[in-house]
C-alpha cells in the first residue's frame, strides 16, 4: 500500500485533536528538572491510548523518514510507548525496527544492564522522548547510548517545551512534532 502525503497530513492533524483533548492539563506543576509551570502536557495519556498510540508511531516514523537508524529509544519512562509505537507502525509498513530502553540506573541484578532490548552497539539509533523541557531526559538517554557505543543519529519527541537548544549544543539533529505554539500554548 503506497502511503501519501495526505495520509501523513492526516495522521499529523488527527495526533494533534488526540493530544489537546487528552493530554494537556491546566494547573500549577513542578516539572522533572524542578522548574514550576502552568500547565503539564501528559503525553502518557496519549501515548498509552489505544486510539492514538498508533498515530503517535506513524507521526514519529514520518517526521524522521530521512534519518537512517534501525533502533528507536530513550529515558524509561515517557519514551517506552513512543518507541514501541514506531516499532509496530514500522512492522506495518514492513519494516524492521527495534526499540530499546534506557534504565535510569543500571539494574542491580539479572544482566545488570541499563540499555534493555536488543544489543543496540555499533548501531544507528534514534534517541526519543515524548516531551522536553530541557533537553536533560533525552540527553541523558544519549550519554548512555553513546558509552554503550552506540550511533545516536539524531532526537526526536513528540511536543518541544524548550529543548532544542540544548540538543543543538549536543551537536545532534532535533526534531519535534509539535511545539507549544501548536497546541495553542506558545
Ligand atoms: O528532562 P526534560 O528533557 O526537561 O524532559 C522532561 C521529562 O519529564 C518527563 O518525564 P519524567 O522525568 O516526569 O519521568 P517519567 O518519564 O519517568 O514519567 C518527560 O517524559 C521527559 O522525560
Ligand atoms: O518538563 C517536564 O517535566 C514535563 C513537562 C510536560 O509538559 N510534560 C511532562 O511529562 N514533563
Amino acid at each position: 500500500m503506497v502511503r501519501s502525503n495526505l495520509d501523513a497530513m492526516s495522521d499529523r492533524e488527527n495526533l494533534l485533536v488526540e493530544i489537546k483533548s487528552k493530554g494537556i492539563v491546566h494547573g500549577k506543576v513542578v516539572l522533572s528538572s524542578g522548574k514550576e509551570a502552568d500547565f503539564y502536557v501528559d503525553l502518557r495519556r496519549v501515548t498509552l491510548d489505544g486510539q492514538a498510540a498508533p498515530l503517535v508511531g506513524r507521526v514519529m516514523l514520518d517526521l524522521t523518514e530521512d534519518l537512517d537508524y534501525d533502533a528507536v529509544g530513550g529515558l524509561t519512562l515517557g519514551a517506552d510507548p513512543v518507541a514501541t509505537a514506531m516499532l509496530h507502525a514500522a512492522a506495518a509498513r514492513g519494516r524492521k525496527l527495534d526499540a530499546f530502553v534506557v534504565r535510569k540506573t543500571q539494574k542491580a541484578h539479572g544482566m545488570q544492564r541499563r540499555i534493555e532490548g536488543p544489543d543496540v552497539t555499533g548501531r544507528r539509533v534514534l534517541a526519543v522522548e515524548d516531551t522536553s523541557t530541557t533537553g536533560g531526559s533525552p540527553l541523558t538517554a544519549v550519554e548512555a547510548l553513546r558509552e554503550a557505543g552506540a550511533d545516536v543519529v539524531a532526537v526526536a519527541t513528540i511536543v518541544d517545551r524548550g529543548a532544542a537548544s540544548a540538543i543543538a549544543e549536543a551537536g545532534l539533529p532535533y526534531r519535534t512534532a509539535y511545539s507549544l505554539d501548536d497546541l495553542g500554548l506558545g
